[in-house]
């Protein structure tokens, strides 16, 4: 990582007795879009705003830009914040609201306006609107304003609280769209907590999953999905399979002993296995897409038997979920014409050692 502009080290949070945030620890580099995810009161909104000030930690230590936080109050640090609930002006046009934070800064009024234009356009947001209140606009062109303001001053750390979660899917996905052009196009880094794992995935190059107060893994999108640190960030994301199985360590990498599974070279690399993963019962994990449905003359390096129970025509792809051995596994297929299997059809299911992923059970 370059240098990281946001450092926190073992920051807890304490309400009255209440422990919300226990030694999180996370960097995030100047210019990265980090996405804060996790179940309902697992702290993502205490640790954002303990980042922007608004909250002080009751331990631990936060730099930003190098700078020590403790006492530093919202105002004086390089941080904007955009809310769940807006918290545009209602009484002040949406000239003044995206202007607001340059006033403020006693900004040449001829600056105010190029900066206000600027992010007008970068906003996509019509001139006419400038002169509009609030309540006279819908409520994605609302958040569009509240991050045209947040943004105006060209804040190296932008701290995003769900700032989509009261739009609709279709208002959503193009505020989506319009977020990630905004962060291509600005220095800013971006942390961003969402409910929508999804949009943690199609906006962040890093996402941290919280768990509790904790951190559970911080990893690329990719990583997250394909090799999580534990069954619970496994779940947390998209649908799994997770066979239980036996691991034992084999040099570098891990053999396994998975009844569901048939193959002849039972074994798996070193970086098909979770850093915490050690010698007993545990998990290997297939993701539902890279199972396929194995016709007689085909072969696989690893195959699951089993009969079809279900299947659900998603448009581009066919969900399959298939009994084997009491346990069913899910595949997702691409679409096609003529369907490979139909329920109570047994089927063989294959796929490569190396789509193969331990974790601890
Ligand atoms: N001011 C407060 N006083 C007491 N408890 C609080 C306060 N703010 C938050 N909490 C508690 O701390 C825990 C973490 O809250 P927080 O809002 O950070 O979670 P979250 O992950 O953002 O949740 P959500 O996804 O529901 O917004 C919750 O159990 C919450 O009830």
């Amino acid at each position: 990582m370059s240098d990281p502009i946001i450092e926190a080290r073992g920051i807890q949070k304490y309400y009255g007795d209440y422990h919300a945030l226990k030694q999180v620890s996370l960097s995030v580099a100047a210019g990265e879009f980090l996405a804060l995810v996790g179940p309902s009161g697992c702290g993502k909104t205490s640790l954002l705003k303990i980042l922007a000030g608004f909250e002080a930690p009751s331990g631990g230590t936060l730099t930003i830009q190098g700078q020590d936080m403790a006492g530093v109050p919202a105002a004086g640090r390089p941080t904007r914040m955009v809310f769940q609930k807006l918290a545009l002006f209602p009484h002040k046009t949406v000239a003044e609201n995206i202007a607001f934070p340059l006033t403020v800064a006693r900004r040449p009024a001829d600056a105010i306006r190029a900066a206000v234009t600027e992010m007008l356009e970068m906003m996509h947001l019509k001139e006419a609107y400038l002169h509009r209140y609030p309540h006279e606009l819908s409520g994605g062109e609302q958040q569009r304003v509240a991050l045209a303001r947040a943004m105006v001053s060209k804040p190296p750390v932008l701290l995003l609280d769900e700032p989509m979660s009261a739009l609709d899917a279709r208002l959503k996905k193009s505020l989506q769209a319009e977020l990630k052009h905004l962060h291509r196009n600005v220095g800013t880094s971006f942390v961003h907590v969402t409910h929508d794992l999804e949009e943690a995935m199609m906006l962040a190059d890093r996402i941290c999953v919280m768990r509790a107060g904790e951190v559970v893994q911080i990893g690329s999108p990719h990583d997250i999905y394909y090799r999580p640190a534990e069954a619970f960030v496994a779940g947390f994301i998209g649908d799994t399979n997770l066979l239980p199985a036996q691991l034992t360590r084999e040099g570098e990498g891990w053999r396994f002993d998975c009844p569901l599974l048939k193959t002849e070279r039972p074994f798996i690399g070193p970086d098909q296995a979770a850093a915490n993963l050690s010698d007993g019962p545990g998990l290997l994990m297939i993701r539902p897409e890279l199972l396929r449905i194995l016709s007689p003359a085909d072969a696989a390096e690893c195959v699951i038997e089993g009969v079809v129970s279900e299947h659900f025509v998603r448009g581009g792809s066919v969900q399959y979920r298939v009994q084997a051995k009491g346990a069913v596994i899910v595949l997702d297929l691409p679409g096609t014409m003529v369907l490979p299997a139909r329920n109570g059809d047994p089927v063989r299911l294959g796929c490569a050692r190396s789509d193969l992923f331990a974790m601890r059970g």
